[in-house]
């Protein structure tokens, strides 16, 4: 397995700038994603790695060596294009063994490939059986093994299990994540889906219009975001981002509990999960808000608030008794507060010293 680097990377397709001036470092046997709306970069980002596309500027390496002048085979790089389905008609070892049959290894190599991954994999009581006779779970590890047969130095996914209902999408990703673990190899993956970005990956690339906005482990970037639009991106619900109006006086329609504002913020962002809102009592401390509509989810309920101008959303744990319609008050932790700037670009809270 091997890391892969790009240093200054650009890739122009007439007026477009696909990839701007990209630069990172995936380690050897990460599993690292890279995140953003549709357009923003991230297949052409893959096709470069794999050799399909050149850059127009900058520098990819693989395993420390510059590869910008080698062809794809020679790059060694396995890029899983078609979704995780199984075919059909043909057996589970059928199906594992398609990928190096198609590219006419010879018979021995691939027992001794299939033999090693089945047994990796955990899937060698499973191989006599077609698809049909398989359960949903054994069927993911199954075409997972298909897609990981070959030995190469990294993997690359786009989007490779959007095609599956909700559940089995789940279900896949958490095998395809402890699998990643056991087998230790490089995966470069792409989705626009948040969940699965935050869920799957050790670190993650914020894509937007061919930049990379931020990079870290999901945990970071979720909570450190460093820009309203990677803030935005990450958390369902997502982010309330409220204006400020009167520097430390206020956040608009949030009382901000006397905390110190930082100086040049215009706006701040609040979780829904760190928003409380608690029924409304005379003299209770709490910024005074309207129930607009409790949506229960089962074990979370979000309640949208109307606080003044401003709507808001709070993620509550279980059902709480608030009701549409009523009066509330709203706090949340200063420290869970984030700061903006006009240019949309993260600040750093005021420290207290405390
Ligand atoms: N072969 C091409 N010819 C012309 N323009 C292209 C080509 N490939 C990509 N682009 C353009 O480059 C930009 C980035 O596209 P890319 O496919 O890399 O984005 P993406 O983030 O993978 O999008 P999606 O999530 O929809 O797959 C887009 O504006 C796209 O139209």
């Amino acid at each position: 397995m091997a890391s892969i680097s790009f240093r200054n990377v650009t890739r122009r397709f007439g007026n477009t700038i696909a990839v701007n001036n990209v630069s990172f470092d995936i380690a050897d046997n990460e599993f690292f994603c890279f995140f953003g709306p549709p357009l923003s970069g991230k297949s052409t980002i893959l096709k470069m790695i794999l050799g399909l596309e050149m850059p127009d500027s900058g520098e990819i390496l693989i395993g420390g060596k510059p590869v910008n002048a080698l062809s794809p085979a020679e790059r060694n790089v396995a890029m899983v294009f078609q979704n995780l389905a199984l075919f059909p008609h043909m057996t589970a070892e059928q199906n594992v063994r398609f990928p190096l049959v198609e590219r006419k290894v010879p018979e021995d190599k691939i027992r001794a490939r299939v033999a090693a991954v089945s047994e990796k994999l955990h899937i060698g009581h499973l191989l006599h059986k077609p698809p049909a006779q398989l359960s949903g779970g054994e069927r993911q590890r199954v075409a997972i093994a298909r897609a990981l047969v070959r030995d190469p130095a990294a993997y690359l996914m786009d989007d490779p299990i959007s095609a599956l209902d909700a559940r089995l999408r789940e279900e896949t990703r958490v095998e395809l994540k402890r699998i990643q673990r056991e087998l230790g190899h490089t995966l470069v993956y792409v989705t626009h889906d948040q969940e699965e970005a935050m869920s799957i990956a050790d670190r993650m690339a914020i894509m937007e219009n061919g930049h990379i906005r931020q990079t870290g482990k999901p945990s970071e970037i979720y909570d450190h975001p460093e820009s309203q639009y990677v803030a935005r991106l990450l958390g369902s619900p997502a982010i309330n981002l409220l204006a400020l109006n009167n520097g430390s006086a206020g956040a608009g329609t949030i009382d901000l509990g006397g905390l110190a504002v930082p100086a040049g913020a215009s706006g701040i962002g609040i979780r829904p999960e760190d928003l409380k809102a608690e029924p409304w009592t005379s003299g209770k401390a709490g910024t005074p808000a309207k129930v607009f509509e409790v949506e229960p989810l089962g074990g979370y309920t979000v309640v949208t608030l109307t606080a003044g101008e401003e709507k808001l959303r709070a993620l509550m744990r279980g059902h709480p008794d608030i009701r549409v319609d009523t009066d509330v008050a709203l706090s949340c932790d200063p420290r869970r507060i984030h700061f903006f700037k006009p240019d949309g670009l993260a600040l750093a809270p005021v420290q207290s010293g405390q």
